[in-house]
This record gives C-alpha cells, structure tokens and sequence, in this order.
C-alpha cells in the first residue's frame, strides 16, 4: 500500500435518477438524481523504478475481483496526439481488456501531457491505481448481515463481467473517480484543484467525455454529472460538443481534448440549490437481481416519442412538472406532498412505458412497489433511471422500527413471491466526487 505523501485518494458516488428517465435525454427537459452513500474510491500508488530500469507502466488493479488487473504501457503520440496507452499481455492469465478504464486513461492522459503552454509528456510517471467499490454496487447470494458483507469493500469471488449490477452508475463512478485521482496524482494542486469550482468543472467536463466515448454513445450523462456535483436537478449538455473529437491514438487528440475539455460552450445546468432530503427521510434502495437493458428501452421510448409526438411531448411535460413538485416537496420534508409526487411520477412512467412497449414498471415491480407503499413509514416508491428491474427506490421515514419493517416484508415477499428482493445499504446522498483524507488503514481493508 503506498506511502501516503505520494498517492492521492479520490472517491466519487453512485446515482439514482429520481424522477425525469428518458425525458432527461432531450436538453429541453431536466431531472432529479441524486448521488448515493455507495462509492467508488480510487487510490493512487507511484512505482519506484529500480535503478537502470526504465519502466513505462500503468497498472490499475480492481482486486474485489477475480484476477482483475490491467497492465498498460504508454507512449507519446506525434502531433499534439496525447498519449496512448496499449495493455500489455500479462501472460500467465487470460487477456481481459476493460475498456472504461482503457478509455479513461487514454483520455486523462492525453490531457494531462497537452496542456497548455506546451506538451509535457514528462509529466506522466509509472503509477499504480486501485479501484474499491461499496459492496452495493453489486448483488450478491449472501445476505447484507452476514459477516463477509460487511466488510467495507468486500471481494466479489467472480470477474467483473459476471457480477450482477444493482444498476447505481458504477461505470460513471469510476470514470469519474478515475479521472480525478489521475488528475490530483499527476498535476500539481495550483493547475487542478478538485475542491474548486474549476476543478470541478474540468473534472466533469473530462469524465463526461471518456465516459461517453467507452459507452460508445453519448446519453444525457446524468450519472457523471452526479459523480462529480451529487444530488442535482439536471439539464444535460448539447451532445454536439463531443460529436467532433478524433480517435484517441490520433494526430491533434490530445489538443482536441484540451480543447474540449476547456470550451465555453459546455451547457450543461446543475441546480444543487433546489435538491436536498428534509431531515427524518431516507432515500433507499430495494435491489431485484435484475438489471436492465436501457439501450434497447430508449429505442422503443424515441420511436413510439417520433410517432406520437404531441401526446409523448405532454406526458414528458407532465414528468417534468411532477419532478420539480417532488424536489421541492423532499427538500421541505412535506410528507403528503412527496407521496403524491413520487404516486404521479410513477404513473406517469408506467403510462410510458405502456404506450412505448419498453418495460419501464413491469408489473412484479408493480406488485412489490404498490406492497411497500402499504407499509407505515414507506413514503412512496419509484422505479428510478430508465426503469425495469434495476434497483427501485424508497423515500422512507428515518427510524429503525420502519427499516426493520421494509427487511421483514421483503423476505417475506421474497419466500412467497420466489424472487430476490432485498434493501441494499445504500443512502441518498449529497455530496460528489470528494478527495479522501489519508488515515492508514482506511483503504487497506481487503
Ligand atoms: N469496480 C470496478 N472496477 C473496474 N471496472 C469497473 C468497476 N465497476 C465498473 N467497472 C467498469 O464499468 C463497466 C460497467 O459499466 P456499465 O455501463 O455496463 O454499468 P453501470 O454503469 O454500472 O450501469 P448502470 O448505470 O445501469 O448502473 C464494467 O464492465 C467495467 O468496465
Ligand atoms: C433512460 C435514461 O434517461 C436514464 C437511464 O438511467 P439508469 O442508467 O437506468 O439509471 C438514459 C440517460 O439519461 O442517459
């Protein structure tokens, strides 16, 4: 583990879109996200190189995982290209690429060694990053009581390709977390800054665009907005700024990169004033073993929307108007109002997704949300993001006696229903990406 001088540590949360799935992708309407208590935390870790050896490596390692480290070398490419990184063949283990962290590092890197006033591929020495993520971002056979679980980054006992998904925005988490540490580890604090509104900024702009090119599609990137601000009302960017920009490995990529990265035209509207939880509320997590295909929903979604425009359009409205209801009723702890919001926004999302074809509530998350709802202290229940069987959130009274409740009914629900339903950990939080204090054995845990 790295001496605590040299390594950075930089933490970034998970999401879950309260209220504004697929109208979201469309810049003329926002929605409500909030970030979540489960982080991803990336540490940094120099590499000494030993005398005589010139070493060129960047290794990430995600050790929750089965044998899940990457090795990569890195090189310079001519013509203001940045960097490229290309993953070395460990050899004695099957060749696994992940491609976010390929991404992220082609990206982070190239931006680094471009910036102004002149390219500094110096700048990039061998390092080694380390990825923990909260136990909630993955569902698991055991129990959350049980003691593996919990152990703060617990190890998964599978490659990152079988885990289940709870669906919390893990990709944008650690890109976002990844893009930070890289940058605090790399640039001194007078050039990045995480804690200011510039850092923050470069920060968001830089994870949006890696993010997106490893998604190889750009979405309404609300999942690295609240990576990087937390909880917000959000009002996407114009995907054009990042429709233009070469290949990375390319003549003129790095001094795209910078250039994007630092255009006046980023348009995107974070309104955190307006988005806070009173205090006697929790937001929760009811995890499903599911998971979604959102790709193939936000296709259904655009077509029946192309044909039917008028009638798609007032009921995007009406989500709208329901969401900015629901962010002031959270904000003022108005119990009534928020059970009344969280009831239309859910009808309103079921309607969508009847007219459309897509998923959105399916009826056993019907069955299981309409149950919850029946239980004193359960304020009300949506099923957040694109919906399906992803995890579905809770607004629920803060006291023990109403959590009991919640666990009790879903084993209950669970043994009769032959499903999986459990309440994750996982807290509605505020805050975003955050540079993590060093106190020694806090990121030794596995
Ligand atoms: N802990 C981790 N360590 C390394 N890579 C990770 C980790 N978590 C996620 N990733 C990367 O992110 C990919 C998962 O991204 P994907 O977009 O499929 O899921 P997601 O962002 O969690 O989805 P959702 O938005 O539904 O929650 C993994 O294949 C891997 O490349
Ligand atoms: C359908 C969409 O609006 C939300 C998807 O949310 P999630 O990944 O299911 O949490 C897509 C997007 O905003 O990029």
């Amino acid at each position: 583990m790295p001496e605590h001088k040299k390594s950075s540590v930089v933490s970034a949360p998970g999401k879950v879109l309260l209220a504004g799935g697929y109208i979201v992708l469309d810049r003329e309407y926002s929605g409500l996200v909030f970030g979540l208590s489960a982080r991803i935390n990336v540490v940094s870790h120099p590499i000494q190189s030993t005398k005589g050896v010139h070493l060129t490596e960047i290794v990430v390692e995600s050790p929750q995982f089965d044998d899940d480290s990457w090795v990569y070398g890195y090189t310079p490419v001519e013509g203001q290209g940045g960097v490229k990184v290309t993953q070395l063949d460990p050899g004695n283990k099957p060749f696994k690429p992940n491609h976010f962290v390929e991404t992220t590092l082609n990206y982070v890197l190239s931006y680094i060694v471009s910036l102004p006033p002149k390219p500094t591929f110096t700048a990039i020495t061998p390092a080694k990053f380390t990825i923990l993520a909260d136990n909630d971002y993955y569902s698991t056979s055991s129990s959350s009581s049980s003691p593996s679980a919990r152990h703060r980054f617990r190890h998964l006992g599978q490659t990152i390709s079988k885990a289940n998904k709870t669906g919390l925005g893990s990709s944008a988490a650690l890109v976002t977390s990844l893009t930070g540490c890289l940058l605090s580890h790399y640039l001194p604090l007078s050039v990045f800054n995480l804690s200011t509104p510039s850092g923050r900024q470069t920060l968001h702009n830089l994870s949006q665009a890696a993010h997106c090119a490893a998604q190889g599609k750009i979405g309404s990137g609300f999942d690295v907005a609240s990576a990087v601000y937390g909880s917000c009302i959000y009002r996407r960017f114009s995907p054009s700024l990042l429709s233009s920009l070469p290949t990375p490995g390319t003549k003129g990529f790095g001094k795209a990169v910078v250039e994007t990265v630092h255009s006046p035209n980023w348009d995107q509207e974070i309104n955190k004033e307006e988005t806070d939880l009173a205090g006697g509320y929790k937001i929760r997590m009811v995890d499903v073993t599911g998971g979604t295909a959102t790709v193939s929903m936000v296709k259904l979604v655009n077509a029946w929307r192309e044909k039917n425009r008028s009638e798609a359009d007032e009921l995007f409205s009406s989500v709208e108007t329901k969401m900015k209801v629901l962010a002031q009723a959270l904000k003022q702890g108005d119990e009534p109002a928020v059970k009344q919001a969280m009831g239309e926004v859910r009808k309103l999302m079921k309607t969508m997704g009847e007219q459309s074809g897509a998923e959105i509530e399916p009826d056993s998350q019907t069955k299981m949300l309409d149950e919850l709802e029946g239980l004193e202290g359960v304020v009300g229940s949506v099923v957040p993001g694109a919906g399906g069987y992803d995890a579905a959130a809770l607004v629920i009274r803060d006291d023990e006696v109403t959590v009991e409740r919640v666990k009790k009914f879903l084993e209950e629900y669970s043994r009769r229903e032959g499903v999986k339903a459990r309440l994750l950990d996982v807290l509605g939080e505020v805050e975003g990406a955050r540079l993590e204090g060093w106190d020694g054995t806090r990121w030794e845990e596995l």
